[in-house]
């Protein structure tokens, strides 16, 4: 982490580290304790890195990845005394390089009046609260903020959304269950133009039983966005479930194909082992990842950052 800034700034971005280091310790213990057990009173050999490759697939760093980083550590330490701190710093420091291409903040056009946001991803996901955390981030930093609620097939999906917005103080845009989603987020795009609005977040439906009808409804709302603005979606972001482990690669090689995803956000990175998959899925596709959801809170969407994450997971100092 620099040490540049104000000691306030510097506060914050501490806070910020620990908050993560906190949420990823189930992830961060499997590879923290790992290393040292593999590392601990033992020369570096072949062995304890087909041990350390191991550990991380298992881990869910993915193969190419967990052989990158096993290399990496081998290179002329081969029969040297090693300790499990300077293999963690080394690991940490590998996660790095392959996370550091694809961490992009999340940014919103200012010239794009709204900037059009389509949220996607299976159900359950967090696609609706990651929304919301989106939403409520950029009223505190005063733009003004319209949800449409484009999840008609599930009452509770509305209703949860009209609950968040409550809460934020942001108008949801809905429909009755059941609705076109597309005359929805058409309706919703209309509105935000009227009314000026700055970032127009469109949640959707997230059913993956039938992938023809979700690449058709998906299909039609962008349709219909264009309409009203040919460069809308601004932004098409595919909220993924760290929990779903390697069904998240899975989710990301559809939705890429069925939606136009321009970038990742990853949630409920606190409370699982892991997190790891993060690093496969930046290795395996090189898609931007934008956002972390470390917790249910409001404040527990966090920018990524390649180098505080892959210190956090490691255990790094
Ligand atoms: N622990 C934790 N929970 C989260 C996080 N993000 C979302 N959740 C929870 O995950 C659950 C599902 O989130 P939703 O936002 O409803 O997911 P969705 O993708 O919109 O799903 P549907 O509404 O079913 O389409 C909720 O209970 C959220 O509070 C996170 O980063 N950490």
């Amino acid at each position: 982490m620099s040490e540049t800034g104000t000691p306030e700034e510097q506060q914050k971005k501490k806070s910020f580290f620990q908050r993560m280091k906190d949420g990823l310790s189930r992830s961060t213990r499997t590879i923290s304790d790992g290393i040292t057990g593999i590392f601990i009173r033992k020369k570096l050999d072949r062995a304890t890195l087909d041990e350390l490759e191991e550990l991380l697939i298992a881990a869910d760093l993915g193969i190419d990845t967990a052989a990158s980083v096993a290399d990496a550590v081998g290179k002329d330490r081969y029969d040297k005394e090693v300790t499990p701190e300077e293999i963690r710093g080394i690991v940490a420091s590998e996660i790095s390089k392959v996370l550091a291409p694809v961490a992009k903040p999340f940014a919103i056009d200012a010239e794009k009046k709204p900037f059009v946001v389509l949220m996607v991803g299976v159900n359950g996901a967090g696609k609706t609260t990651t929304a919301a955390k989106i939403a409520a981030k950029a009223k505190r930093d005063g733009k003004s903020v319209m949800l449409a609620a484009g999840d008609t097939f599930r009452a509770a999906a509305v209703e949860q959304l009209k609950v968040w917005g409550e809460r934020i103080g942001v108008p949801v845009v809905t429909t009755k269950v059941g609705g076109d989603a597309a005359g929805l987020a058409y309706e919703a795009l209309a509105r935000a133009k009227e009314e000026k609005t700055d970032l127009l977040l469109i949640d959707t439906a997230g059913r993956l039983q039938n992938k023809a009808d979700l690449m058709a409804e998906l299909e039609k709302i962008v349709r219909v966005l264009k309409k009203l603005d040919p460069e809308a979606p601004h932004a098409t972001l595919l909220v993924l479930d760290a929990t779903t482990g390697q069904n998240a690669v899975n989710q990301v090689e559809i939705f890429g194909k069925i939606a136009n995803v321009t970038g990742l956000v990853m949630t409920k990175l606190d409370g699982t082992a892991r997190g790891g998959i993060l690093v496969a899925i930046a290795q395996r596709f090189g898609m931007p990842v934008h956002l972390i959801g470390i917790g249910e809170g409001i404040d527990d969407l966090q920018p990524f950052d390649a180098d505080t994450f892959a210190r956090a997971i490691t255990g790094a100092n």
